[in-house]
């Protein structure tokens, strides 16, 4: 039966390796390099040496030339590590050649994320779209399995002949393996079908009422569900782990004017990220692509500040969410301090500051979120005569009724209401403002 491998949780230690072949590369190299480590730590795997090696060109068989890959090696097994981790991606035959020769496992960020990815995931669709980017990594990694079953079978045969007949079985059997491996992927694929579907009709569901809708976006350990839960009053796990969100969670909240807006956190994004993954999270994705906003939270007290906005937005950009509108937060704000970090700010000049930690920024982020509503919303002031209370009903209906006062004979009404339904009202309107600024 075919299995996808667990690797990494049988391991303990782990030598890392990040590969450059650019010099002007060295210090991204380093820095995701020690990303990495922080992925590989979040697996529970101990971290015993981290080696960055620049190469002058790429080769095909160890990715790096023959002597450095075979020095790597060495080194590792001296330190005692049962698995060498690549920060760049293997082909599956580089995989292939490093383990055969290192006699250790030998995994890439790919497969650390997708195994942070599995150990993270809890419901349905969670587990389903983590199953589908670990099949979909492992199918060509197959013939590897068999190589390796076929070495432990192998010394019973024997002589040409018998080798030969080996090969053959291991053949047949790699067939029956991969067959069974799409047959699983393709039944993984219709139950995704199945939660998007039932995520549809919700999504249908909650549309029929017309309340704003912004997603949270951003890397990971950013604060995204921290902020969802300090706008929200929830208490959505936030944590300060790796991929803390796999999920996302839809909440309603409360704007200062009144009015009532829907926001959704989302899982969290990391340099690199398997393009299979991101493709497998976009039903759950879907919910950023479908907001009517996003506001993009980015760890301002980070040096990667900048790197981590790009990746995101690159990310977002893939699942067809490039041009939504957004609202960028800096948060952490109360871990500013020097002032090169200040300057690197700069960089984000539209950016509102906030710490969800202090509470530092959130009027201004009410306020910035209040702006990226104005489009769908008008506060009118209206008086409307008795004989028209279901006016009057149908703004309580539709929109937020601020004030009601009926001393003058007629319905005086202050109200946010939807904007396609601004017509209705204007001929009762006293003065049309434009949306006060909140608070
Ligand atoms: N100092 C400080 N820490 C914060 C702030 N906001 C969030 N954190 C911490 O940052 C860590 C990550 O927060 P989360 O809200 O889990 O981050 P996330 O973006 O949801 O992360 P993932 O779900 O893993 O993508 C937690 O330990 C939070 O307590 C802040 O304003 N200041
Ligand atoms: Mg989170």
């Amino acid at each position: 039966m075919f299995d996808i491998r667990e690797k990494p949780q049988q391991v303990e230690r782990a030598f890392l390796v990040g590969a450059y072949f650019d010099r002007r590369k060295a210090q991204e190299s380093a820095d995701l390099l020690e990303e990495l480590k922080e992925l590989v730590q979040t697996l529970h795997i101990e971290v015993v040496a981290t080696e960055l090696v620049f190469a002058r060109e790429m080769t095909a068989r160890h990715l790096i030339g023959k002597g450095k890959a075979a020095e790597l090696m060495q080194a590792a097994r001296d330190a005692g590590a049962e698995c060498i981790v690549f920060d760049n991606e293997l082909s599956p035959a580089q995989q292939r050649a490093w383990e055969g020769e290192s006699k250790l496992a030998v995994i890439d960020r790919h497969e650390v994320i997708l195994d942070i990815f599995n150990m993270r995931a809890k419901t349905r669709e969670a587990r389903l779209q983590v199953e589908l980017a670990r099949m979909e990594y492992s199918i060509p990694r197959l013939t590897r399995m068999w190589a390796h079953l076929d070495r432990q079978g192998g010394g019973a045969g024997g002589g040409a002949g018998g080798a030969g007949a080996a090969r053959g079985e291991g053949e047949t059997q790699l067939e029956v393996d991969r067959r069974m491996a799409y047959k699983r992927l393709d039944r993984v694929k219709a139950e995704l079908e199945e939660v998007k579907r039932q995520r549809d009709t919700m999504r249908k569901e909650r549309s029929r009422v017309p309340v704003p809708h912004a997603a949270i976006v951003g890397y990971t350990n950013a604060g995204k569900s921290s902020l969802l839960n300090h706008l929200t009053q929830s208490d959505v796990l936030a944590e300060d782990k790796l991929f803390a969100t796999l999920d996302t969670t839809t909440r309603r909240m409360e704007l200062p004017d009144g009015q009532s807006m829907l926001i959704t956190d989302t899982v969290g994004f990391v340099r690199n990220l398997p393009h299979d993954l991101v493709q497998s999270f976009r039903a759950t994705l879907e919910e950023a692509v479908l907001a009517d906003f996003l506001i993009h939270v980015v760890d301002a007290s980070s040096p990667h500040a900048y790197a981590f906005y790009q990746t995101t937005t690159e990310v977002l950009a893939e699942l067809g969410a490039g041009d939504k509108r957004v609202l960028l937060a800096l948060n952490k704000m109360d871990l500013v301090e020097d002032h090169r970090q200040m300057e690197l700010l700069r960089q984000f000049p539209e950016a509102v500051f906030i710490s969800v930690q202090t509470g530092q920024g959130m009027e201004d982020l009410f306020h910035r979120i209040h702006d990226m509503l104005i489009d769908r919303v008008v506060r009118m002031d209206l008086s409307i005569p008795l004989d028209r209370m279901d006016l009057v009903a149908f703004a309580h209906q539709e929109g937020k009724v601020l004030s009601e006062d009926y001393d003058r004979g007629v319905a005086d009404i202050q109200c946010v209401v939807p904007k396609r339904f601004e017509s209705r009202f204007l001929p009762f309107a006293v003065t049309q403002k434009k949306p006060a600024k909140s608070r």
